[in-house]
């Protein structure tokens, strides 16, 4: 059984203080993964991390640069964060091992990305948590672009075949024009709307970016808050279901 879990940066770093970390977020999430481990891959997004410095030089997911120093102002950050985010789940037993991703991924000159999984394989079949983040991917034709987490969660649920994934977020769930949590969602039409209003929080595309990237997946994918990321680790339903 894999299962991959990307633990949103909104919800591990304060979003709006440059290289802020929320320690008490991550905590409570880091017992959680330590207690479910066991065929997990993990994913982080960037946060006030990532996000800050993406935005600062104009890069996003389609707009490139090729400023080496920008690209490690992007990157270092990541690495800080991966490097907490690690450290955080060695302090309760998990063996959390790092994967960054610029190493390893490229984009085409039409965006689309491949990036080896048999190294997370692996680890996960010799007992390690593989734990990914966010990063910078070199890009035909753009230099560097950003590569958002949201993007490694669907990349990687269909190079490993994974059975479930999860986007633990600070939301409950997708929300709806009144704030309630949509239980389900099979047509990005039938959410458009909601999503719609919503302005995008980072240079990746926020809560629309996701639902469009899930519903592309074999695997059913949940959208949920911190309270239920125990439960979604123990296997039961959680938030919003995208599917
Ligand atoms: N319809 C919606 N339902 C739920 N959240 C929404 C909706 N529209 C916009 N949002 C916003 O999307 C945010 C979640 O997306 P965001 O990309 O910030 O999360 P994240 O993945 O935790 O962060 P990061 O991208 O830094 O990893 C929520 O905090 C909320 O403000
Ligand atoms: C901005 C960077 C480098 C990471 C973006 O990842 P995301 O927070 O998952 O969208």
């Amino acid at each position: 059984m894999t299962t991959v879990l990307k633990l949103g940066g909104s919800l591990v770093t304060e979003k709006d203080r440059p290289e802020t970390l929320d320690g008490r977020a991550l905590d409570a999430a880091a017992d959680a993964v330590a207690d479910h481990a066991d065929g997990l891959v993990l994913v982080h997004g960037g946060g006030s991390f990532g996000h800050h410095h993406a935005d600062e030089r104009g890069v996003t997911t389609t707009e490139g640069t090729h400023d080496p120093a920008a690209v490690m102002a992007v990157h270092t950050a990541m690495k800080t964060l991966n490097g907490l985010v690690v450290s955080r789940l060695h302090d309760r037993g998990a063996p959390a091992l790092p994967v960054h991703p610029l190493s390893a991924a490229a984009r085409d000159a039409d965006g689309s990305l491949s990036m080896p999984t048999r190294q997370v394989e692996t680890m996960l079949g010799e007992g390690f948590l593989p734990v990914l983040h966010g990063d910078g991917v070199a890009h035909a034709g753009e230099g560097v672009t950003v590569l958002s987490g949201d993007e490694l969660v669907v990349h990687l649920a269909r190079g490993l075949d994974a059975d479930r994934v999860g986007l633990c977020s600070t939301v409950s769930g997708v929300l709806d024009a009144d704030g309630e949590v949509i239980p389900e969602i099979r047509d990005f039409d039938d959410v458009a709307d909601a999503l719609g209003a919503s302005n995008a929080t980072d240079v990746t595309g926020g809560m629309a970016g996701k639902v469009r990237q899930l519903l592309e997946l074999d695997a059913p994918a949940h959208v949920f808050g911190p309270d239920a990321l125990a439960a979604f680790l123990a296997g039961a339903d959680a938030g919003t279901r995208v599917e």
